[in-house]
């Protein structure tokens, strides 16, 4: 085994080797490999340890986990993509093996896209255990949200939207952010800080030529979460993922004959809480919800909750920047020119004072001219929608046509241009904002809760 290198075209083999759970540390450890590679271990620390989990919630417990091992995979795979994908200390059925194929094709999209690679072929789990393996049971989890936490406006709309409905909850991130932990520690609500560290051999292998990009960042941390929430013997696993994330952006084909669609954040749409949500009731626990909170908002409506709140002004922050596991984060929480502080400045300006929104960000985005093609992106203007977790390019001109009509803001030199420019080539019907403002009736929220909620989200 010390022969080995990373070679990424001569890999022929993924491998999940393994996955366990220490009950007196809480924490969990993940082991992969490529071919006959050393062992990649990703380990999980849950706080509260030592757990006793004995019966049903038991075997729960390592359903769940091996649910996270099949999905947290997806960030070793990706550095080679190999064409043989073997789960080896445990056996899955048809179902669970069509819902990672779906998660690992649609959440490498964007990845493949980038890289020129076609995964289709190629993602395959095999699945010797039956088809129609008996329902999970319920298992008489305890009435509580566990509420994960990202650190910008979309968890703290829904942190509060919680609060207001009178549900008890845990306000629940992973990884090191200090950010969020700031955020976290605003709510004043009881709070968890899971820990997730990456096999350090991903960071050598990036070197060493691996295939990088994207990943399903939200799936992986959806497995995570839903894990916890056995471990803890709650009821409710809740995102922040709004209606808009179902929709990618419209790439031409290299060939330029077709257009196809590429999201970039696939796992915070529907097309996944739907799929993951019933497949965590149908086969680990039938009364643990899964749900996303803001899927019945598009992120205007959710800017406009979030607009309503002062309290996380000089906390909070949208900014990917400041997510990177190593290397340097903005001065001020907002690096001002990534197409996420872009969008968060355009989708918020319509709902609040302009001086605090530049007094967050501080800086008016908008009347920046070099910051042209990235608003043009957003507005998909001669460009497509940015990867990256930005609304749906009607959002953008819709906020922007509203902007428009207000003096504070109808001369700012980004504003001025779409009215001159961009906006005689648009079709007017398609410009007004309340139209995206409508609940949708998709959405996984409980039925009781969602009455509660339906009246503090219309307001
Ligand atoms: C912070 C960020 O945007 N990171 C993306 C960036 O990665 P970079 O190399 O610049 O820094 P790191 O995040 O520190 O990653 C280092 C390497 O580790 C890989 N990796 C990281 C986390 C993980 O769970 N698995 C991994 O394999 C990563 O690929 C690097 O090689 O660019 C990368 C390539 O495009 C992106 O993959 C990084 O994105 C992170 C996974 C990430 O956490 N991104 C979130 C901020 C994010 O995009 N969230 C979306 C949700 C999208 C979804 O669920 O699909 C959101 O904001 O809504
Ligand atoms: N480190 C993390 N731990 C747990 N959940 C996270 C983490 N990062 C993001 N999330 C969750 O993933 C979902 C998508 O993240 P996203 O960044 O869109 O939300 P946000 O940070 O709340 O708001 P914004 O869109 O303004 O950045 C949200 O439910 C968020 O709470």
């Amino acid at each position: 085994m010390s022969q080995w290198s990373f070679q990424r075209d001569a890999i022929h083999a993924f491998r999940f080797v393994r996955c366990g759970f220490d009950a007196a540390t809480g924490i969990a450890q993940l082991v992969y490999a490529f071919d006959d590679g050393p062992e990649l271990v990703e380990t999980i620390t849950v706080p509260g340890a030592p757990f006793a989990v004995e019966g049903a919630r038991a075997a729960a417990l390592e359903k769940a986990l091996q649910l996270l091992h099949l999905i947290a995979g997806v960030s070793y795979y990706k550095a080679a993509v190999p064409g043989e994908i073997r789960v080896e200390s445990y056996a899955i059925d048809p179902e669970t093996a069509a819902l990672l194929e779906t998660v690992y094709l649609n959440g490498l999209g964007e990845f493949a896209y980038r890289n020129g690679l076609d995964l289709r072929e190629r993602i395959r789990f095999s699945a010797p255990l039956e088809s129609g393996s008996t329902p999970a049971p319920a298992l008489g989890l305890r009435e509580h949200a566990l509420v994960a936490i990202g650190g910008g406006k979309d968890s703290l709309v829904s942190i509060e939207a919680l609060r207001s409905a009178g549900v008890d909850q845990t306000v629940t991130w992973i990884g090191g952010s200090q950010l969020i932990a700031d955020c976290a520690a605003r709510t004043g609500l009881p709070t968890l800080n899971i820990g997730r560290a990456l096999a350090p051999q991903l960071f050598d292998y990036n070197r060493e030529g691996a295939w990088n990009g994207h990943i399903p960042v939200t799936a992986v941390n959806s497995a995570i979460l839903v894990f916890a929430a056995i471990l803890h013997g709650v009821d409710q696993v809740v995102f922040s993922n709004e209606h808009s994330a179902s929709y990618g952006s419209l790439i031409t084909t290299p060939d330029g004959s077709s257009t196809a669609e590429v999201n970039h954040q696939w796992s915070k749409g529907w097309a996944f809480e739907s799929a993951f949500g019933d497949h965590i009731q149908r086969r680990v626990a039938a009364d643990l919800q899964y749900y996303s909170l803001l899927r019945p908002l598009s992120e205007l409506a959710v800017a406009r909750q979030f607009a309503k709140l002062d309290r996380y002004d000089a906390h909070f922050s949208s900014c990917n920047r400041n997510f990177h596991i190593r290397g340097e984060r903005p001065a001020n929480r907002w690096c001002g020119v990534c197409p996420k502080c872009h969008f968060v400045f355009l989708a918020l300006a319509p709902f609040m004072p302009k001086p605090r929104l530049v007094g967050i960000f501080g800086r008016n985005l908008l009347d920046e001219a070099s910051q042209t093609p990235g608003f043009d992106a957003l507005l998909e203007f001669q460009d497509h929608k940015p990867f990256e977790c930005v609304g749906e390019g009607r959002e953008s001109r819709a906020a922007m046509t509203a902007l428009v009509q207000r003096p504070e803001w109808r001369e700012d030199a980004i504003v001025e241009r779409f009215q001159r420019v961009i906006r005689p080539q648009l079709d007017e019907a398609g410009l007004a904002s309340e139209p995206l403002m409508a609940i949708d009736a998709q959405h996984r929220i409980p039925a009781r809760l969602w009455e509660r909620l339906r009246a503090h989200f219309a307001a």
